[in-house]
């Protein structure tokens, strides 16, 4: 890890992490004090956390870098010109609020919103832009194309099954990937997921419902992130997988975001804008 970074050259974008702790949080501090193109600007903790007040590079074990965690967001997003945030549903609507008053690029990763953190959002992104994916890898955006495809070349008589693999920690199910290749299938199919999503199965459930989507998903020990979108038709399936083995691949798509979004207006934006997919 490079030391004392972040005392000079204000060109760079000045990123802001917050759950600097978490498993995301830890590797994009990492990522954005090895990267010349960007500079920590600040890392943010929930109050009463055992880093707050300490020196964020020590606090991971390694050299200090000059950036104190902090639990003062306000005061933080403030300075910042990016905010990644790979956090919690509640959280990232309120850190959203401050990204709109700082007029930063609020770089969002954090799974499991609802529509109401969604409606509220969308008014943030009013002021300031909002670069919002269930997953940042490259890999998985490309595959959302790939699925949205052959969902479009393939008929109602293939079911769509999405299934994923995670960690034992994660909370949220379905993983916010299975829901973007789920809504790709949908779009594919010239619906919405809304439309075709099947509640979870237990008990008697009855036949399949023609031209539905299905979710399942796994939790356990370690894994990264996996996911496989089944199309199963008579006598054949197709299987179109991603398997995520290291996290730098989402923490490496944020920090292209923050980048990326530097000179883009209000608005809301995915990882499809910034890879130039769409
Ligand atoms: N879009 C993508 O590509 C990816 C998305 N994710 C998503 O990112 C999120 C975080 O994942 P991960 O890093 O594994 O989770 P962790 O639990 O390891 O980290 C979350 C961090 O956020 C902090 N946090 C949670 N709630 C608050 C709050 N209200 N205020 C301030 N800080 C808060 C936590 O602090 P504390 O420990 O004190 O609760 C912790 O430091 C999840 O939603 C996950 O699904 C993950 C990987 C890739
Ligand atoms: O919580 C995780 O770990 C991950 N969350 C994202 C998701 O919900 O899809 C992305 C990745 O799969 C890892």
């Amino acid at each position: 890890m490079s030391d004392l970074q972040n005392t000079d050259a204000p060109a760079r974008p000045g990123i802001v992490v917050t759950g600097a702790s978490g498993r995301m949080g830890r590797m994009l501090v990492r990522l954005i004090l090895d990267n010349p193109e960007a500079r920590l600007a600040g890392a943010l903790e929930r109050p009463g956390h055992s880093w707050i007040g300490r020196d964020v590079g020590e606090a991971m074990g390694g050299v200090p870098v000059g950036v104190t965690v902090s639990d003062d967001a306000v005061a933080v997003i403030a300075q910042a010109q990016a905010v990644i945030d790979f956090t919690a549903p509640a959280a990232t609507v309120a850190f959203a609020e401050l990204t709109a008053q700082a007029r930063a690029v609020h770089v969002i990763g954090t799974t499991g919103l609802e529509q109401p953190h969604l409606d509220y959002l969308k008014a943030a992104a009013r002021h300031a832009p909002i670069i919002r994916a269930g997953n940042m890898s490259l890999g998985v955006n490309l595959l959302t194309g790939l699925t949205r495809k052959v969902a479009a070349a393939l008929g109602e008589d293939w079911d769509i099954e999405v299934v994923e693999a995670h960690h034992r920690m994660k909370v949220d199910a379905p993983s916010g990937t299975a829901l973007m290749l789920g809504e790709a299938a949908a779009e594919g199919r010239g619906a919405t997921l809304a439309d075709l999503r099947t509640p979870a199965r237990e008990g008697i459930t009855g036949a399949r419902v023609p031209g539905t989507i299905g979710f399942s998903a796994i939790r356990g020990g370690d894994v990264v992130g996996e996911h496989d979108v089944i199309f199963a038709g008579a006598g054949e399936r197709i299987v179109l997988r991603h398997l995520a083995t290291d996290r730098a691949i989402f923490a490496r798509g944020a920090l292209r975001a923050a980048i990326w979004g530097q000179d883009k207006g209000p608005g809301e934006y995915d990882m499809q804008d910034v890879l130039g997919l769409n």
